[in-house]
Parts: C-alpha cells; structure tokens; sequence
C-alpha cells in the first residue's frame, strides 16, 4: 500500500524533519494529477502527537532507471523530481500561469520561461528539493509545508522589484491552499553557474591552512579574509534593502528581556534533546542575563534568518544571497517577525566556527590543528565584521553582548539539528559553548 511504502521511505531522505522519532501514522491530504505517470501529493505524517506536512511528486509506472535510490520509493513508484521528462510539467506550468486541480503555477510579470530546458536534482545537502533546468533556472521544492507564502518568495520578489543587487532573479512559482491560506510550493530562480557557495570556498582556505602548518591563518594561499569582508559589505547593503522593502521597527528594552527569555526557553528544550549540553547550559545562560542587566532599545527588521555560509554564492562578480526563508521548523509567522540583522551577522560568525572546526573531527593531526582553526575563525570572523559596518552595517561597541547572545542562541539551535541530522557534527556547535568570547 502506498502510504507503507511512503513511511518507510520518507525516514530516509535528507529534508524529512521527524529523523529519530517513530511515524504513528502516515496520510494522504492530496493526490492530484499532474500529467500521465505525474502525481503531486501532499503527505501528513503523525509523530509522537505533533504533525508536519509534505509535499511528494510522485512517478508511477516507474521506468527501469527510476528502480534505483535515489529515486525508487517502492513497487511502481518513484519520486518523480529525478525525472526530466515529468518535471518539465513545473517549467511549463509556471510559463504559462496554469491552473491544475487545486495547485497554481504563475510566473512573475514581465519575465518569460523557457520551457525547453530539462532538468536535474541539484545534489546539496538541502532541507529541501532543488531542481536544475539546463544552466538557467534552480526550482526549489519547499519539502516539508507550513500554511502561508514562504518568506523566501516574499523577500526575493519583493527585492527583485527594487533592483536588489545581492538576490538570484525570481522567475515563477506554484502555491496552493493549505487550511485556507495561499501555501507557497515551489519557486524558480536565476541559477547562478559559475558560482560556487561561501561553504564550499571557505573549506578551501581551511584545508590549504592545515597543509601549511608553518605558516599563519593570513599568511596561507587559502586565505579568505578578502572575501569575508566583502561578504560582510554585501550583508549589509542586504540588511539595508530589507529595511527600505519592509517596515521596520524599535523595540524597548522590555521587549530585548522578553526576547533573551525565549532563548533561555530554546536553550532548555535543546538541554531535554540533547543532554551533554546541560552541563555547558550556564555559559549560555551567562550571555543571557547580561543582554538582560544592559538591554537598551533595539532596531529590528525583516532578515534573513538562517544565515550561513551554506546560503551565500560567490558568482564571478559578486556575492549573493539565498534561501531567505528563515530556520526550517519555525512557523512561519516567526520567521516572517522583525528581528535585529545582528541575528544574520551571528549566524554567519558561527558558520565561520564550523567551516574552521568541521574538518578536524577526524583528523590525525586535530591537536595540533585546534589553534590554527580558531585563528583561521576569528580572522575571518572579524573581516566579516569589518564588512559589516564599512557596508553601512549598524554596529555598535555595545551590540557585542547582545552578538554573544544571539550566537549561542543559534548554537543551540544547531546543537539540535545536528544531534537530529548529522549526529557525527555536533562537537562543533557544542564548542561554541566553550569558548570565552
Ligand atoms: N540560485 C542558485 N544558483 C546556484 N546554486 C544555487 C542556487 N540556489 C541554491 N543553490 C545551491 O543549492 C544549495 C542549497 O540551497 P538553499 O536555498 O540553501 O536550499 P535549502 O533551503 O534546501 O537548504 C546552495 O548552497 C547552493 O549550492
Ligand atoms: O540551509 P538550510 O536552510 O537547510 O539550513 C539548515 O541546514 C544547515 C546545514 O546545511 C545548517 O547550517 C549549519 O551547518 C552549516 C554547514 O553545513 C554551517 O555553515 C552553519 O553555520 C550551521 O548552522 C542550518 O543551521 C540549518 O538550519
């Protein structure tokens, strides 16, 4: 039966959210009929009493070449997004503003599509579902669904109309109705060829230090300070676009305590998840309080939200940013909520922490090596910094403690991702509760 085969197979692919918990029970909201053998169906998977929502193309009749991971879900069936001759139906429903069963494919006015291109499953380490077609469009598949248009349409279009100098074109979109609210699905964007993303760079530099062990985080061919500080200015000018596209706001220091109150919540249901954090817990809770003793007035905004070096592409002229969609998981309102851009500028310090750390975990020479991937992190860390306020970035001397706070927020969020995603990852978030910053 169709929803055994889907339990079984969903527990395996990367952006199914409940990894580790049990499936109660799996259901059907909605099967529809794209094109022959084509089927979009939208999965409410039940677990330990909470329920997330999915989206599936689904094959049938799957061809000989669809009876293999990645693709076979089981018996006939296969997930249709590696199929070039199936989701050729996405382009040309976008391109032609079409309507099928309950699902809406439009295009975004003045731009046109071109149907002709085929595509292939962009092979990144994603939440979601990217489609490639030829070098010219990435269609991301938002996987799992929460009711509303997702942010990153929101922004994307919202800054395309303004010129954004930092953002991939949008092109198109398909969306639905999910308990009465327009549900964005899918959107289509420029794919940037010739790019390469802030992760994949950075690795670069950090394994060119650690072959030159004689020499200094600036001195080393990988250095990537240069592009650190350019990616700080291109943050800002973000932040400043973001500013100008939606309302902004100041929040009293009542509202800062509130918001250090909810990451002290965040820090204990990261504690009851993953429990070697309890003993760390109190650095955290330090941060907190002091954010708490000196809260003054913050600016806030809409921003991006789960900012890493994952979500930024070098192309052969500039940097751009992605996937403006906030932290997978939260729901929507929240990640739609004004926020201080301090948040981004933590997220990418921590993400410098990671791509410093990630390759010593099973390195021979890992001792040795520690004290070179803390001072290629603050390097680069505070080039990025740097950027930050020569693009016009609002930072103050003050906002270091309210940085410090907001980086171990986002550090127990990612003690939790990782304890649920990459298990074998989560000695890097947990430094970050040892480190006197
Ligand atoms: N417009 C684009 N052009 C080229 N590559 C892209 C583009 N958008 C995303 N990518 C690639 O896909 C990866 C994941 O994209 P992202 O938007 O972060 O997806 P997710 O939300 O699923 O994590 C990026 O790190 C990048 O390598
Ligand atoms: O890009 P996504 O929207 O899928 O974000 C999620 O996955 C990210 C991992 O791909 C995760 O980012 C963490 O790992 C990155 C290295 O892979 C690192 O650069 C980031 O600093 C770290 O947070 C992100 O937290 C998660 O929401």
């Amino acid at each position: 039966m169709l929803t055994e085969l889907l339990t079984g197979w969903i527990t395996h692919q990367r952006w199914f959210a409940g990894k580790g918990r049990p499936i109660d029970n799996l259901v059907v909201d909605s099967d529809v009929q794209l094109a022959p053998r084509l089927r979009h169906v939208i999965i409410s998977v039940h677990q330990a009493g909470a329920c997330d929502r999915y989206q599936l193309l689904l094959g049938t009749d799957a061809p000989d070449e669809y009876r293999f991971k990645p693709a076979h879900i089981g018996e006939d069936y296969y997930d249709a997004a590696y199929d070039a001759d199936l989701t050729c139906v996405l382009l040309t429903g976008m391109a032609e503003n079409r309507d099928l069963g309950p699902l809406r494919f439009r295009h975004l006015d003045g731009v046109e599509i071109n149907t002709s291109l085929r595509s292939l499953v962009l092979n990144a380490e994603q939440s979601n579902t990217s489609l490639v077609y030829g070098d010219t469009y990435i269609c991301k598949l938002f996987r799992r669904l929460t009711p509303g248009v997702n942010p990153e349409l929101e922004i994307v279009t919202a800054l395309a109309r303004r010129d954004g100098t930092h953002i991939a074109r949008p092109y198109g979109w398909i969306e639905t109705d999910l308990d009465g609210e327009p549900t964005t699905l899918a959107m289509t964007q420029e794919f940037l060829s010739n790019s390469n993303d802030g992760w994949a760079l950075a690795l670069t530099s950090v394994r060119d230090l650690y072959g030159t062990l004689e020499c200094s985080a600036s001195e080393a061919g990988g250095d990537f300070s240069a592009e650190s500080f350019r990616l700080g200015v291109a943050t800002a000018q973000v932040h400043h676009e973001l500013a100008a596209a939606f309302p902004v706001d100041v929040i009293e220091s009542q509202e800062v305590k509130r918001m250090v109150e909810e990451f002290g919540r965040r820090l204990a249901v990261a504690v009851a998840e993953v429990p070697e954090l309890r003993e760390h817990a109190h650095v955290a809770e330090e941060a907190y309080q002091r954010v708490s003793e000196v809260a003054r007035e913050m600016p806030v905004q809409r921003v991006h939200g789960d900012y890493h070096l994952g979500q930024v592409m070098r192309t052969p002229t500039d940097w751009i940013i992605l996937d403006f969609e906030g932290e997978p998981g939260q729901p929507i309102a929240e990640r739609r909520a004004l926020a201080s851009p301090l948040r981004d500028v933590a997220g990418m310090l921590r993400s410098f922490d990671y791509a410093a750390r990630h390759l010593l975990a099973d390195h021979v020479d890992a001792d040795e090596l520690r004290p070179r991937a803390v001072e290629w992190a603050e390097l680069n860390r505070s080039s990025f910094l740097a950027g930050y306020s020569a693009g016009g970035g609002h930072l103050r001397a003050e906002d270091a403690v309210l940085l410090r706070a907001l980086e171990l927020d986002k550090a127990a969020y990612e003690v939790v991702y990782e304890a649920r995603n990459r298990p074998t990852w989560l000695h890097i978030p947990m430094a970050a509760f040892q480190l006197d910053r």
